[in-house]
C-alpha cells in the first residue's frame, strides 16, 4: 500500500505489489513475473539489474501497461500524484490498457526511453515536430509555448543548435543525438518518473558515458525519479541509489546501491558481482554463471536459483518458493541459506561464494 500521509512512506511515488504477468501461450502459462515488489522514492534512481530473460523489460512494460495483448497483468501499480492540487493515488494495474486513464499517464507521469531511439520516432516527421506533439497532448493547447518547450528540452539535454534540430529528421542525427531526442521527447511532459530500458546498449562507450552523465544531471535538476533497467553491473553503480536485482521473474536481492557492491547476500547476486572484472577482487578469478535462466513455465517448486547455485541445498532450497525477506533494514533477500545461516546478523556471508 502506498500510505498518503505522516508515516514516513511520502517519498514513495510509485509502489509496486505482487505483480504478476504472465503470458497465455499455447504450450502453457509463461510467467515472466511473478510476485515482484518495488518502490520508486522521488528523485531517486532505482536500477534493476538481471540476466537477459529475467523479466526486467516486461516488468517495466507492466507498469506503462504496455505489455502484448496476450499477457495479463496482476498485482497493484500504485502511482501517487497531484492532480489540481490534492495528492491522489491511482491504481495502474487496474486501468485499461488502451484507456484514456493510462494514455495520459504514459508520456505524461511516466515516461520511456529505451535501446533504439528510432522506434520512439516516426521517420518521417521533424524530431521538432514530434517532441511538440508530445507537449500538446499533455501539458499546453498553445503551439508557440509548445515549441518553446520543445527547444528548450533540446538544449537541455546537450543539443548543440536546437533551433536547427528541431527541424531535422531522426536520420539526420547520429546514435547519441538521436539518443539525446528521445530523452528530450521522454522528458518534454516534466515525467515525475522516467524509465529508461536498456538505453545506451547500443552506443560505443563514449557516447554511453556521456548519456548516462545526462540522464544522472537531468534526474537532479529536475528531480525525476528515474527505473534504469541493464543487465550491466558496471551501469548499475553509477546510475542506481536502490537496486532490485531480479532473477527468473523475482526479485531476489533489493537494497541500497552500497550494500548491494559491498554486502551481497543473494548467491546470484554474488554470482554476478564475481562475473565483472572491475567489482571482482584484483587477482580473483572471475566466474561466470554457469547456465542460463530457465524458461519460466512449469518451473519446479523451490528457489528459482536452485538449478545454478553452488551453495544449494537439496531438501531444503527445493521444497517451498523462498519468501523476499527484509534481513537489515532495508536489506532484502531471497534465499533460504541468508535466512537461517545469519538470523541476528548477516556479516558472517559478505564476500562468500
Ligand atoms: N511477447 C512475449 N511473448 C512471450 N514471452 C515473452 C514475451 N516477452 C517476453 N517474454 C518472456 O518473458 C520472460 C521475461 O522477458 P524480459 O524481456 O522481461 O526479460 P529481460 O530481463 O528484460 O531480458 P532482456 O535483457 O533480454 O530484455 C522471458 O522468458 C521472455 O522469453
Amino acid at each position: 500500500m502506498v500510505h498518503e500521509q505522516g508515516n514516513g512512506h511520502d517519498d514513495v511515488i510509485l509502489e509496486v505489489n505482487n505483480l504478476r504477468t504472465y503470458f497465455r501461450l499455447d504450450e502453457g502459462l509463461l510467467k515472466a513475473v511473478d510476485g515482484v515488489d518495488l518502490k520508486i522514492k522521488a528523485g531517486k534512481t532505482l536500477g534493476i539489474v538481471g540476466e537477459s530473460g529475467s523479466g526486467k523489460s516486461v516488468t517495466s512494460q507492466s507498469i506503462l501497461r504496455i505489455v502484448p495483448k496476450t499477457a495479463a497483468v496482476e498485482g497493484e501499480i500504485k502511482l501517487r500524484r497531484r492532480k489540481q492540487g490534492k495528492t491522489e493515488i491511482v491504481d495502474l494495474a487496474r486501468m485499461e490498457p488502451e484507456g484514456a486513464d493510462i494514455r495520459s499517464i504514459r508520456g505524461g507521469e511516466i515516461s520511456m526511453i529505451f535501446q533504439e531511439p528510432m522506434k520512439a520516432f516516426s521517420p518521417i516527421h521533424t524530431i521538432g515536430n514530434q517532441i511538440m506533439e508530445a507537449i500538446l497532448l499533455h501539458r499546453t493547447k498553445d503551439k508557440e509555448e509548445a515549441k518553446r518547450t520543445a527547444i528548450d528540452t533540446l538544449r537541455k539535454v546537450g543539443m548543440s543548435n536546437p533551433e536547427q534540430r528541431f527541424g531535422e529528421y531522426p536520420h539526420q542525427l547520429s546514435g547519441g543525438m538521436r539518443q539525446r531526442a528521445m530523452i528530450a521527447m521522454a522528458l518534454s511532459c516534466s515525467p515525475s518518473i522516467l524509465i529508461a530500458d536498456e538505453p545506451t546498449t547500443a552506443l560505443d562507450v563514449t557516447v554511453q558515458a556521456q548519456v548516462l552523465q545526462l540522464i544522472n544531471d537531468l534526474k537532479r535538476t529536475i528531480g525525476t525519479s528515474v527505473i534504469f533497467i541493464t543487465h550491466d553491473l558496471g551501469v548499475i553503480a553509477e546510475m542506481s541509489d536502490e537496486v532490485a536485482v531480479m532473477y527468473l521473474g523475482k526479485v531476489v536481492e533489493y537494497t541500497d546501491v552500497d550494500s548491494l557492491f559491498y554486502g551481497a547476500l543473494h548467491p546470484y547476486t554474488q554470482a554476478l558481482l564475481h562475473s565483472i572484472p572491475s567489482v571482482a577482487k584484483r587477482n580473483a578469478r572471475l566466474d561466470s554463471i554457469e547456465g542460463t535462466v530457465p524458461y519460466p513455465m512449469n518451473l519446479p517448486k523451490g528457489c528459482g536459483f536452485y538449478s545454478r547455485c553452488k551453495r544449494a541445498q537439496d531438501g531444503l532450497c527445493n521444497r517451498e518458493d523462498v519468501p523476499l525477506v527484509e534481513v537489515k533494514k532495508g536489506h532484502y533477500v531471497r534465499c533460504l541459506l541468508v535466512e537461517t545461516k545469519a538470523p541476528a546478523g548477516v556479516g558472517g556471508l559478505h564476500g562468500e561464494q
